[in-house]
């Protein structure tokens, strides 16, 4: 059973250091463990002050970020280099200034990709990837170590909107999104199924429009009205917040940082 904490914040520039931080350890602690780590990217206004709050963090260097695979939750589908890609937004925040291995960048495909403007081809080309490394014997998907999902005043993690077709599907690791609710409509999203094989799962919102939303999906929430409800890691769910996202969480159900 997945053990959910949430931390408080006091405003988005601590969280999205702590989340940094917490991050960098995530990798070093998988590294020397096991050699290699494996984390999921989010996209969104968090996820970019994170991204550069990384930078800024000397203990990268601990990091061998050659050793590191990049995943991404979901994506906007729109032709590459787009300023609204969740690539290109993670690239130009943090990816193009570390040492990776490009191989082990395993963006979504773009809208102008070697599928062309067919998000169904997309998702099916990116769920191939997946597989492909995937652990024999292991199904579908690699080991996640650790997947970043930000969280949308609606609730929706991901490509997953409330009450959305996406918010139905119950097998499959990848998906096409149409008549996304947030522009673009069109995206390709991890599923929530996929989404929850991670080893942790960490949900990561600030400001006081996320309030409503977050503080229902915590107290219990259903998953297709509230897609973040249903984000759970195997091991373990990590709410991570700033005091004004934080605002409906119930005092008994947080720790403050
Ligand atoms: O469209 C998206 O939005 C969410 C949240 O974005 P934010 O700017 O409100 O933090 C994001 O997590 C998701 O990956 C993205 O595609």
């Amino acid at each position: 059973m997945t053990e959910t904490s949430v931390v408080v914040h006091a405003d988005a520039g601590v969280l999205a250091s702590a989340v940094a931080a917490r991050l960098i350890v995530k990798i070093i602690d998988a590294q020397a463990e096991r050699g290699w780590a494996s984390v999921v990217l989010t996209g969104g206004r968090i996820a970019a002050a994170m991204q550069r709050a990384v930078l800024e963090l000397p203990a990268r260097d601990a990091v061998d970020w050659s050793r590191v695979d990049l995943w991404w939750g979901d994506e906007r589908f729109l032709p590459a280099g787009h300023a609204d890609r969740n690539e290109t937004q993670a690239r130009e925040a943090l990816l193009d200034k570390l040492p990776l291995d490009p191989a082990r960048v395993h963006a979504m495909p773009p809208s102008d990709g070697p599928d062309g403007d067919d998000p169904d081809a997309a998702a099916a080309r990116y769920a191939a990837a997946l597989a492909a490394a995937a652990k024999p014997g292991h199904a579908e998907l690699p080991h996640f170590d650790v997947l970043m999902l930000g969280v949308g005043e609606d609730g929706h993690v991901a490509s997953i909107f409330p009450e959305h077709p996406t918010a139905y599907v119950v097998d499959g690791t990848t998906m096409a999104v149409r008549n996304s609710p947030k522009p673009p409509p069109t995206r390709v999203s991890l599923t929530m199924p996929a989404i929850t094989t991670a080893e942790e799962v960490w949900l990561i919102a600030a400001g006081a429009d996320k309030a409503a939303s977050v503080g229902m999906a915590i107290e219990g929430a259903g998953p297709v009205q509230l897609p973040a409800a249903g984000a759970t890691g195997v091991d373990r769910t990590l709410w991570l917040l700033d005091q004004a996202a934080a605002a409906h969480v119930k005092r008994g159900h947080r720790s403050l940082r």
